[in-house]
């Protein structure tokens, strides 16, 4: 790298993404093509960054000096984070620690006859170097010590305008133990309004700019490429086997003619649909949410009003019925609705790939930027495509699509009394039906949870998610109600009792460890989680490693796979049709599993991989 500013090798400042805080990195390369410097943090994280987010070490030490010595002079100047009652600073689990911390701020940033005072009103971050910590037994309440409390965030990082600490020798250079003082009193930071919360949680955005080098998944163009053209091709043949009589392996299914596919009032029926739930998307009711911090330094708002989406809709439907609408309807004309669908989720994806051309390198995913067209088509360039305040991936995954799965499986139901002349519907079917409605209503009532997945932290909004959300969870995951319809399974009581047992243990452990978790992110200081053991990371967020998150590393994956069961036993044995679900949803959630590990490892560094050594097994307790 003979004429850049920073050379290979060079030990520089290197800012995080969206935020005022630089950690002491080693470049490592430059990319020419992309402008970025790939830099390395000391626990092994690399990124990568552009030049105006780097900084030497010399123009590091004189920036923090000099803003230190106006801090000093100055208090007024000062952020105001403290003068919220809320924000009144928490009690240090370590004395030690706190007067060490607090000797340091005093001495080198206020006169001591103010420094008192000034502490007590001052940031809640404070910084003193990580060794010097972790040699200390008192600090450490927990057995294991890679485990420490959610404030013992270590990172070797500075804040440049939170720390007020005198950059005086190479100690600022070094690791330092970034931590937040308690609350005085946990009810307070339960009750923190968001904005608070925010500031006190993870102090830094999850991951770098969005980096073309970030690995392929799925085999990159090819296999993205086969994907699109494989997963419609599946979801015609699960449409098309579930009507056969014996819908077996052995008994594939003919394909009809073309013109079956098309049908202009099923198309009109899937737009009305997915306009009517856009518009109690945006109705002004309900609460507004707020997302984690992007790499941006944006944090947006959602209206998380799923639950009352759900429940208009419901009653509409029910209006409609009421009036002679036939919801058989959708049973006889599922290939076309079917094919509408995918024609919507089609150009959607067309529109979303168009429009993601214009947005910045921070708006993009780091997983759908690779440059390879089908690739960035398939896994979706634009991390939170909105128009306005509308979000087209939250949107598309929490509504059409899932209470359409409702809307579905009760006409299934309606279709299964009037295909076997029944007073009422089957108990499988009833069985089914419940199970998956308790599954969406849940997932609609805790929307606010989906803030804090994969899908809408890290993945793009292309055409996977765009069919997945339109097409594959309306009509492929209503499969078990539609196979019913024609293929009756009755169930003894005790086969019965058991499968809601399965359900209810699925249930209660996909709930509680995906609320840990959401809660957890959400207000790390919140007083309900303080029992829990915590792996800090260079980031500043915190790992749970006790609690639901220390028994596997996806305790909610495997809640949803032992829900998954209990969704295809009431189908019973005749046929694997069925069952198909359980395994998909197997294969997608392994795979999904190590494309999290991945994108951990590369966000978390060497504590992740201290993570994965005292959390062992993966999802299933006992498999690695
Ligand atoms: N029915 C269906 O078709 C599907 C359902 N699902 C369900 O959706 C839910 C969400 O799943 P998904 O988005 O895949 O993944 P998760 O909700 O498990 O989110 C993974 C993220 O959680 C954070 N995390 C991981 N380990 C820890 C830990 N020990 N402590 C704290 N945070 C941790 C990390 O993000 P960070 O650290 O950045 O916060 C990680 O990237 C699951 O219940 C899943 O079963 C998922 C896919 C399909
Ligand atoms: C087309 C591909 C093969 C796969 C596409 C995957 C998508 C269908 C799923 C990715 C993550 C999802 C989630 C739910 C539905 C399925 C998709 C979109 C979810 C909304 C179901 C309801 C739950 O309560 C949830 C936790 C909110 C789920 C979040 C993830």
């Amino acid at each position: 790298m003979p004429s850049l500013k920073y050379q290979a090798g060079d030990k520089v400042m290197g800012r995080w993404p969206g935020s005022s805080l630089y950690y002491e990195v080693k470049v490592l390369g430059y990319d020419a093509k992309s402008r970025l410097y790939t830099v390395i943090y000391k626990d092994g994280t690399e990124l990568e960054l552009k030049e105006q987010d780097i900084m030497s070490v010399t123009s590091f030490q004189q920036r923090t000096r000099s803003r230190s010595r106006s801090n000093s002079r100055s208090p007024g100047r000062r952020r105001s984070r403290s003068r919220s009652p809320a924000r009144t600073t928490r009690r240090s689990s370590s004395r030690t620690t706190a007067a060490a911390a607090a000797a340091a701020v005093a001495t080198d940033s206020t006169p001591s006859s103010r420094g008192d005072k000034k502490l007590k009103q001052a940031a809640e971050i404070k910084i003193s170097p990580i060794q010097q910590q972790e040699k200390k037994p008192a600090e450490n309440n927990s057995n294991n010590k890679h485990e420490k409390k959610e404030e013992n965030n270590m990172a070797s990082k500075v804040n440049e305008a939170d720390a007020k600490v005198e950059v005086d020798s190479e100690k600022n250079l070094g690791r330092y133990n970034l931590r937040r003082r308690k609350e005085d009193g946990d009810s307070k930071a339960a009750e923190a309004k968001p904005e608070e919360r925010e500031e006190r949680s993870s102090a830094a955005p999850p991951a770098a700019a969005a980096a073309s080098s970030t690995p392929l998944d799925f085999g990159g163009n090819i296999g993205a490429l086969v994907l699109m053209l494989f997963l419609p091709a599946w979801v015609l043949f699960l449409v098309l086997q579930v009507n056969q009589k014996d819908p077996s392996l052995t008994n594939l299914p003919t394909l009809p003619p073309l013109e079956t596919f098309w049908d202009p009032q099923a198309l009109g029926f899937v737009i009305i649909w997915i306009f009517f739930q856009a518009l109690l998307y945006t109705l002004p009711v309900g609460k507004l949410s707020e997302g984690v911090l992007l790499r941006s330094g944006r944090r947006l708002t959602y209206r998380t009003n799923g639950f009352f989406a759900f429940v208009v809709s419901a009653a509409v439907v029910a209006a409609a019925v009421y009036q002679g609408a036939d919801l058989t309807y959708i049973h006889s004309h599922f290939l076309q609705l079917t094919s509408a669908s995918f024609l919507v989720s089609m150009l959607l994806s067309v529109y979303l790939y168009v429009r993601s051309r214009s947005t910045g390198l921070d708006e993009r995913a780091l997983g759908g930027n690779s440059g390879k067209v089908i690739y960035d088509f398939f896994k979706g360039r634009e991390l939170n495509p909105r128009i306005k305040e509308f979000d087209l991936k939250f949107f598309c995954e929490m509504r059409p699509g899932l209470i359409g799965w409702c809307l579905i499986n009760v006409a299934m139901a309606l279709a299964e009394m009037k295909q076997q002349k029944l007073d009422a519907p089957s108990y499988s079917m009833i069985l089914v039906n419940v199970f998956q409605l308790i599954y969406v209503v849940d997932g609609l009532w805790n929307e606010e949870a989906i803030l804090t997945t994969m899908d809408l932290m890290d993945d793009g909004f292309g055409y996977m998610l765009a069919f997945g959300d339109l097409v594959w969870v309306p009509f492929t995951y209503t499969l078990q109600a539609n196979y019913l319809v024609s293929h009756p399974n009755p169930l003894s009581l005790p086969v019965l009792t058991a499968i809601v047992v399965l359900k209810l243990v699925g249930f209660y452990i996909f709930r509680k460890s995906n609320s840990e978790k959401n809660a957890f992110r959400r207000n790390p200081a919140d007083p309900r989680l303080s029992h829990l053991k915590t792996i800090p990371t260079a980031t500043g967020k915190s790992l749970l490693v006790s609690g639901w998150w220390g028994v596997v590393r996806h305790p909610n994956y495997l809640g949803d796979l032992i829900m998954a069961l209990a969704w295809s036993l009431p189908c019973g044995f005749s046929h694997l049709l069925p069952w198909y679900y359980i395994i998909y949803f197997l294969i997608l959630l392994v795979h999904r599993d190590s494309r999290d590990m991945n994108a951990c490892r590369r966000k978390y560094g060497s504590a992740w991989d201290k993570y994965c050594r005292t959390v062992r097994y993966r999802i299933i307790p006992g498999v690695y």
